[in-house]
Parts: C-alpha cells; sequence; structure tokens
C-alpha cells in the first residue's frame, strides 16, 4: 500500500499535535511531507527532526534563520512567510493537506491545495465561515474531496454515509455549553481568561476555547456545517449536550436520527479523514455506557450568549456578513486573552463592527480579504477605546 503524503499546515497548535500523534501510531500509512508553524519555531524544529518531513515552512519570517540552522544539514527544506505557506500548499507530493492553522489565515493556503487538486482535511472552520461559497465551487470544480476534521462534522460525515443529501431533514449540531453553561450576564460581566479557558471535555487551542465559552464556535460551526453539506439554514439546529458524547447528529425524512459518538478526543475525527474511508484500528480509550448513565440536552441560552444568534444572523444574512463576524470575532478574542477586554464586552463589539463594515450580497475573494481587514481596523479602534 502507498503511504498518503501528509502536509499538516499548524503542526504545533492542538489539531497538528494531535494529528503527529495520529500519524507516528500508523508508519504503514502515513508519511510527513510538510509541516509548518507560525511563532513555535522550537517545536517545529523538534517535529521536523522526529518526522523528516520534505519541507517546514515558519510563518514569522524573523524565525527563519534559526530554522534554517537547525535543519540544514538534515535535507529538510526550510521556508518562511505567509507567501510559502500558499506556494507549498500547491506542491503536488501532498496527498493530503491537513489544514490545521488557526483563523482567517488558514484560508490562502487551503485554497492554494484545493486549486491544486489535493485532498483537504479540514479542521480550520473559518475557511468555510469567511468565504465557504467561493471554497467550496473551487473544491466541486477541482474535484477536490474536503473532508471535514472538526468533532461534529466528522459525526454528520459519518452519518450521512450511504444517504442521499435529498433525504435530510436537519443537522443536529451538539455543543458542551462551554464553562459558562447555565451563568447568566451578572456572572459572565466578571469572569477573566483563566476561567474561560477550561472547557469541561475538550484541551484545544486558545481561540477556539474561547469561542466555545461564548457560543460562538458553535455559531461558527453552523455555518461551517451549511457549506461543507449544502445545507438550507432551517435544515442546522443546535442542542446543548453538556457531556460532548454524541459529536452530532443527522434527521432523515422519515424522522429517523442517526447520532455519531464516543469519548471527547480529537484524535478519532483527525484519524478518520486521514485514513479515509477507511477506518485505522487504534487504542484510544473506548466509551463504556456504564460511566455515562444520563446524558443531558437542553436548549441553548442565546439571549444570554449573543453570539450564537449574531451567528445565526450572519449565516441567514449571507454575502460577506459572516466574513465581518468572524474578523471582529477573531480580533475580540485576542483582546479577551490579554485581559484587554471583558466577555460581554466581545460580543458589544462584534455587534458593532457588523453594523459598521458595508454588507456585499455577492462578495469576490478578494472582497472577503477587504471586509477581513475592514472589520479588524474597526474591531481594533473600538477596543482601544475600551477601559477595563
Ligand atoms: N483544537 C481542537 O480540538 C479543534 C480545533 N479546530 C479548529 O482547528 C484550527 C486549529 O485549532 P487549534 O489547533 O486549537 O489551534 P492552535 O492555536 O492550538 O494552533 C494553531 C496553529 O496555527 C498556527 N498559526 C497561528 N496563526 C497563524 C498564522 N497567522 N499563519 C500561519 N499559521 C498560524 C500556529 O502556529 P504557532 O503555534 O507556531 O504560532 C499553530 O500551529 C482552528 O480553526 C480551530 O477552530 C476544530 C475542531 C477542534
Ligand atoms: C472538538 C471540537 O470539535 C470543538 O469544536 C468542540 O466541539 C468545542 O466544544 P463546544 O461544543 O463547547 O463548542
Ligand atoms: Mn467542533
Amino acid at each position: 500500500m502507498n503511504k498518503k503524503r501528509i502536509a499538516i499546515f499548524g503542526s504545533t497548535g492542538s489539531v497538528g499535535i494531535q494529528a503527529l500523534e495520529v500519524i507516528a501510531a500508523h508508519p504503514d500509512r502515513f508519511t510527513i511531507e510538510v509541516l509548518t508553524a507560525q511563532q513555535n519555531a522550537a517545536l517545529l524544529i523538534e517535529q521536523a527532526l522526529k518526522f523528516n518531513p520534505n519541507a517546514v515552512v515558519i510563518g514569522n519570517e524573523a524565525k527563519y534563520e534559526e530554522v534554517k540552522n537547525a535543519l540544514f544539514d538534515k535535507g529538510i527544506k526550510v521556508f518562511a512567510g505567509a507567501k510559502a505557506l500558499v506556494e507549498i500548499a500547491a506542491w503536488s507530493s501532498i496527498d493530503i493537506m491537513l489544514a490545521a492553522i488557526m483563523g482567517f489565515a488558514g484560508l490562502a493556503p487551503t485554497l492554494s491545495a484545493i486549486e491544486q487538486g489535493t485532498t483537504v482535511a479540514l479542521a480550520n472552520k473559518e475557511t468555510l465561515v469567511v468565504a465557504g461559497d467561493i471554497v467550496m465551487e473551487l473544491a466541486r470544480r477541482r474535484n477536490v474531496a474536503i473532508l471535514p476534521v472538526d468533532s461534529e462534522h466528522s459525526a454528520i460525515f459519518q452519518c450521512l454515509l450511504g444517504e442521499p443529501l435529498r433525504q435530510v431533514e436537519k443537522v443536529i449540531l451538539t455543543a458542551s455549553g462551554g464553562p459558562f453553561l447555565g451563568k447568566k450576564p451578572n456572572f459572565l460581566i466578571n469572569v477573566k481568561k483563566d476561567h474561560a479557558l477550561q472547557h469541561p471535555n475538550w484541551s484545544m487551542g486558545a481561540k477556539i476555547t474561547i469561542d466555545s465559552a461564548t457560543l460562538m464556535n458553535k455559531g461558527l460551526e453552523m455555518i461551517e456545517a451549511k457549506w461543507l453539506f449544502a445545507l438550507k439554514d432551517e435544515q442546522i439546529e443546535v442542542v446543548i449536550h453538556p457531556q460532548s458524547i454524541i459529536h452530532s447528529m443527522v434527521q432523515f425524512a422519515d424522522g429517523s436520527i442517526k447520532a455519531q459518538m464516543g469519548l471527547p478526543s480529537m484524535k478519532l475525527p483527525i484519524q478518520y479523514a486521514l485514513g479515509f474511508p477507511d477506518r485505522l484500528e487504534n487504542d484510544f480509550p473506548r466509551f463504556n455506557f456504564k460511566n455515562y448513565p444520563v446524558l443531558n440536552f437542553e436548549q441553548p441560552d442565546v439571549k444570554t450568549f449573543r453570539n450564537l444568534a449574531i451567528a445565526i444572523d450572519a449565516m441567514k444574512a449571507g454575502g460577506n456578513a459572516a466574513c465581518i463576524m468572524n474578523a471582529a470575532n477573531e480580533e475580540v478574542v485576542l483582546a479577551f486573552l490579554k485581559n484587554r477586554i471583558g466577555f460581554l464586552q466581545m460580543t458589544e463589539v462584534i455587534e458593532e463592527v457588523m453594523a459598521k463594515v458595508a454588507f456585499i450580497e455577492k462578495p469576490s475573494l478578494n472582497d472577503y480579504y477587504e471586509s477581513d481587514q475592514a472589520a479588524r481596523r474597526h474591531a481594533t479602534k473600538l477596543i482601544s477605546a475600551i477601559v477595563i
């Protein structure tokens, strides 16, 4: 069997590190072709020395010398900068590009891989939130498979196998509710990043962990599901499920519901996407029903966690609305992580930015880039005026 040559864009992040663990456990199946990082040169070097890729890219050009000096006598090519990420994503030697960069920055390399005709294992949900129409249309034209890595979308993908899309009534995305499930604004007004970073079930990067706490993550995931599975807005529902055992569900035309479940670990959806269509054996801990006598479900509180309502409105508005929202969200999450703004102020800034940046009904890719920039400029201005 030919080994699949994997490029991990964002190998130093939470998804990237777990992907390397999956790959290390299956040396008969996978080799590493490319690894990329933004700031973490030390970990990128360590990963490269272990996995011996053809090339690495360090996004931050100031770290090029450090990476080059560590790897130049190992026969590993070293590149730096955002342009290199896009160019190397187009290498024909890559069988699967794992898109695990965080945020809008993941869009350009992913488009480049799709343009080349390379299968994409997609963790970076922001790519579809920002420009889902363009990304999916390009994938259709280039006949490229986009394999979901996000746990909910992997669940839906698995539930849909063998089922015609026209027989789908709706998808039901499960949400843990985050660390502040059940809390009200009088509590949320005082929460700090240390508490918000304590996700009840998943260990993830900082940005997505804050998104889970505000429920923005579920809003982003509704938009991601819309594009991935060609759904109408009204076919996408969210239910709070605090245990994160059911990863998501699909309800069909006859009312039957299929759910995909298991312990909350990203290794399974990562392995499933990389190994697809095979299910690879592993030693991951198994779910035991006896340890979970009760699974709970409830409606999301969109009055308190307004980010979810904002994202639903953006999804329905279409055009560049979700792109503007995403850019504002990336800026406010960063500011919250730096203790520059409060938890509830994140939502206020996003709303103000969305009211300010011009709506475009049918954006081009360039329009998306410009909307992203305009939203960030406006968000930065609003954030800098906040005193906490
Ligand atoms: N973590 C999880 O369990 C899940 C994550 N996702 C999605 O996967 C993506 C990655 O998440 P996660 O792994 O948690 O994120 P992390 O923050 O842990 O890692 C992000 C990765 O992207 C790199 N990176 C950050 N900024 C840039 C940039 N501007 N240009 C190039 N590379 C950059 C980082 O490099 P460096 O560290 O070197 O700076 C790092 O390798 C996100 O879109 C997230 O929503 C989806 C489902 C679950
Ligand atoms: C692991 C994963 O896919 C995350 O997106 C996770 O679902 C976040 O949990 P929430 O349900 O709290 O947003
Ligand atoms: Mn998810």
